[in-house]
């Protein structure tokens, strides 16, 4: 049989990774695909000499890959929404089948991609672009189709698990260690949206459509970063026995879906509080397989690459079936997405920690007592620290029971207005993953 041609636009991190690979273990990928793969054409912006490219074409404009006859699968790996997504439509457009590694155009433009591509009868696949090299999309697509699946928890951005992991164990700046993920090719090409939480946003956006048949809503997901937080509650979080690490936390509830990305405090003998590094962990709990973890590196060349090209033989072997009889790119029949609501955060429910900068005065632990208990906040335990030197204040922190967020929302606003507590009252969730 010839040879399947794809073309790779964009020859960057993943792209360079993507072409090394299919170079170097060509009879490997073949044997399993049942077919040869052919890099026919490369779109790249400048020259990249490091790449053995000779006998492929070369071209600096993406769309000759997507309109190139001769190309029976186009690679999306320049990223963005712009460019990208236009690139992706037309080469559907033209009857293409497309591997995208792109979290954000699926997360944001995903709904209407996936409609033109089964217009289409093609097939879009997306493996990377949820947690690099692990094969998560696949296992909850695939592996737990049997389950109503209850709650997705991850670790799902390596840059900012390498940053909070290296400030920790090295006590390296933000600075000095976000500049060494970019020099590794993990962050985004604009890194606020690693630090910012908005990376991780797209790929539980993507996580939940997958997990409960609902369609993409990037918008209503919840987001909160790394760049707020201080040492000082990383220490008093390790000292309770937790460890505080960026999660993304998908859960079904009667009243509607959670879906946010906050820091979180995890019990630290928790296999997911111990993923340091690049390294990203993806939690499932389904009615029936139970609790299921997956862990690998969430970022990288290869690692990265090895998604691409997971995709790109599950293309190979598909692609002469009957669209019908495909695995449906949101995991559930298109008919049967449902409408179930995403919850605004103030609807979510989560156990805290709290902390409160309180005044050196006796009583200031009976009122803030007094205002958690009145909201039907149950308070968990509590850690009084010694006075501080610099500023005569008492650091109080309580770890709550869970409670709604709108509850907490209401209780911090009482406590901050008490004469007894200094500045704002640190806020962070807390979640067991039981
Ligand atoms: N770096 C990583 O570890 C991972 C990246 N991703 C995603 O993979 C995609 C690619 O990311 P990276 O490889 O890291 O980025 P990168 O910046 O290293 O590579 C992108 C390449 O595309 C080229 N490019 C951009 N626009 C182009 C255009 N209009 N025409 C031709 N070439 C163009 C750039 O010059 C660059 O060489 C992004 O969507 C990213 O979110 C997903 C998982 C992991
Ligand atoms: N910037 C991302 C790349 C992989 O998706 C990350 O750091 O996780
Ligand atoms: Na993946």
């Amino acid at each position: 049989m010839k040879p399947v041609k794809v073309g790779i636009c964009g020859l960057g991190t993943v792209g360079g990774g993507t072409f090394n690979v299919l170079q170097r273990n060509a009879e490997e990928i073949s044997r399993r695909a049942g077919r040869g793969i052919e890099v026919a054409q490369i779109a790249t912006r400048s020259p990249k000499p490091q790449f053995q490219t000779t006998g492929i074409a070369i071209t600096n404009d993406v769309f000759a890959v997507a309109t190139n006859p001769e190309i029976d699968i186009v690679i999306e790996l320049v990223g963005g929404y712009t460019v990208a997504r236009e690139l992706v439509l037309k080469a559907i457009e033209n009857g293409k089948h497309v591997v995208t590694a792109n979290k954000a155009l699926i997360a944001v433009y995903g709904n209407e991609i996936f409609a033109k591509a089964r217009e289409k009868g093609v097939i879009v696949a997306f493996e990377a672009a949820v947690a690099g090299g692990i094969p998560v999309i696949k296992a909850i697509r695939e592996g737990l189709s049997a389950n109503r699946i209850n709650w997705v928890a991850g670790i799902i951005n390596g840059t900012g698990n390498f940053i909070l992991t290296e400030m920790r164990e090295k006590g390296r700046t933000f600075e000095d260690v976000l500049a060494e993920a970019q020099a590794l090719g993990y962050a985004e090409a604009d890194p606020t949206f690693d630090v910012e939480g908005i990376d991780a946003a797209h790929k539980l956006t993507i996580l939940a459509s997958i997990a409960f048949g609902i369609p993409l809503q990037f918008d209503k997901a919840y987001t909160e970063g790394i760049t707020k937080l201080t040492t000082a509650d990383v220490n008093y979080a390790e000292a309770l026995g937790y460890r505080i690490k960026h999660l993304g936390v998908a859960r079904s509830t009667p009243a509607g879906i959670e879906l946010r990305v906050h820091p979180t405090l995890i019990p630290a003998d928790r296999l997911i509080a111990n993923v340091n590094g690049v390294m990203n962990a993806v939690m499932v709990n389904g009615d029936a397989a139970g609790s299921t973890l997956f862990y690998g590196a969430g970022a990288g060349m290869e690692p990265t690459a090895s998604s691409v090209i997971a995709d790109l033989v599950d293309v190979v072997r598909a692609m002469t079936s009957d669209p019908e009889n495909r695995v449906p790119h949101l995991a559930f029949q298109p008919d049967s997405l449902s409408a179930h609501p995403i919850l605004p955060i103030e609807a979510c429910e989560s156990a805290y920690y709290l902390r409160i900068q309180a005044q050196d005065h006796p009583g200031v632990l009976a009122q803030v007592a007094s205002i958690l208990s009145e909201r039907g906040i149950n308070i968990e335990s509590i850690m009084q620290k010694e006075v501080e030197e610099q500023n005569g204040q008492v650091p109080m922190i309580l770890l709550t029971h869970r409670v709604l967020e709108q509850h907490i929302n209401d209780a911090i606003q009482a406590l901050e207005a008490l004469q007894g507590v200094v500045g704002p009252v640190v806020r962070i969730r807390v979640e067991h993953l039981n």
